[in-house]
């Protein structure tokens, strides 16, 4: 028998505060990705704490480091396991390559700016060059760091006859590119040759800020940048200086630094900056499998049985 204590709010993230008292003691949480799991919560915790599971498949709000140090910690008192990490890959797959399609058109095609125009009056006569963006078809899409997500969104732009896709990434990755015919290229190629890059890795200390000036500079002004992963991965003052002065056509974010983004923030000023509230995974039948894959891994983590989906620490 399991007894757990619920934060029953969908509307805010339990505060710090009493999050830090009500995991006392505990032997297993449940976190989403607002919640930071670092010295403090673990301290706060105890040793009794033994699995956490995020509902989540990115896991830059876990401290790893502080992770591992609990496992040496304890080995040191003989005690031979120490925290294991469930998260939710693959069951969001579907979802964030989709959401991250239909931001691509609603920025490549100027969408946001068109209804606005519909309903507020801009509707003039039929204009030649009026709210005309950029197509898929004969275009390269480039895919910054190539993994289950890149694949499936490759697949969902295939059909729209896009020419060529290629990828970069800390090394090759020849079975996952051989699935949706991609060339291994470098970061400068990358930048300088697709029409439209979407940002598909995971935010580590390596690819915090990876988007910036560099990087805007060698794309092409008529090119899209998509990014449905993290917020930091972007350095978002190169981008709204890459926005503004029209070094880059566009840029559709679901995630941004920090979230939510302060209304008053400049990129919300840009008509070719489209910002979604983080929305990638959320559909009903996503966080449904979400959740219950998190539920999963923590009663399997409880039992001391391998989870379905576990981090390797
Ligand atoms: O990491 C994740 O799971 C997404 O960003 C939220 O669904």
């Amino acid at each position: 028998r399991v007894q757990f204590d619920l934060w029953d709010s969908d509307d805010v993230p339990v505060p710090r505060k009493e999050l830090l008292q009500k995991v006392k003691g505990v032997d297993a949480l449940v976190c989403v990705l607002t919640e930071k799991i670092d010295a403090e919560l673990l301290d706060a915790a105890g040793p009794n704490l033994k699995v956490l599971s995020t509902m989540s498949v990115g896991f830059d709000h876990l401290s790893l480091e502080e992770l591992k140090k609990s496992i040496l910690l304890q080995l040191c008192v003989y005690v031979c396991v120490g925290i294991r990490v469930g998260y939710t890959p693959d069951v969001l797959t579907d979802s964030v390559a989709e959401l991250t399609v239909a931001l691509l058109l609603t920025t490549s095609r100027r969408l946001i700016e068109a209804t606005h125009e519909a309903k507020s009056g801009g509707w003039g006569t039929w204009r030649t060059l009026w709210l005309c963006g950029y197509e898929l078809a004969n275009s390269t899409v480039g895919i910054l760091g190539l993994g289950r997500i890149g694949v499936a969104i490759a697949e969902r732009l295939k059909p729209f006859k896009v020419k060529k896709f290629i990828y970069t990434d800390v090394a090759p990755r020849p079975e996952l590119a051989s699935l949706i015919d991609a060339e291994y290229v470098s970061m400068d190629e990358l930048a300088s040759q697709s029409d439209f890059l979407t940002v598909c890795c995971a935010l580590t200390p390596e690819t915090k800020d990876i988007c910036n000036k560099d990087l805007f500079s060698k794309m092409k002004n008529t090119s899209i940048f998509i990014n449905t992963s993290r917020g930091g991965v972007v350095d978002q003052e190169d981008l709204y200086e890459a926005l503004s002065s029209g070094q880059i056509a566009g840029a559709g974010l679901d995630v941004t630094v920090p979230e939510p983004l302060p209304t008053s923030h400049p990129l919300f000023t840009l008509n070719n900056c489209v910002i979604l509230p983080h929305i990638a995974s959320a559909s009903y039948s996503t966080r449904n499998a979400m959740s219950a894959l998190a539920a999963n891994n923590l009663l399997l983590g409880l039992k001391g049985q391998p989870m379905i989906k576990e981090l390797k620490l």
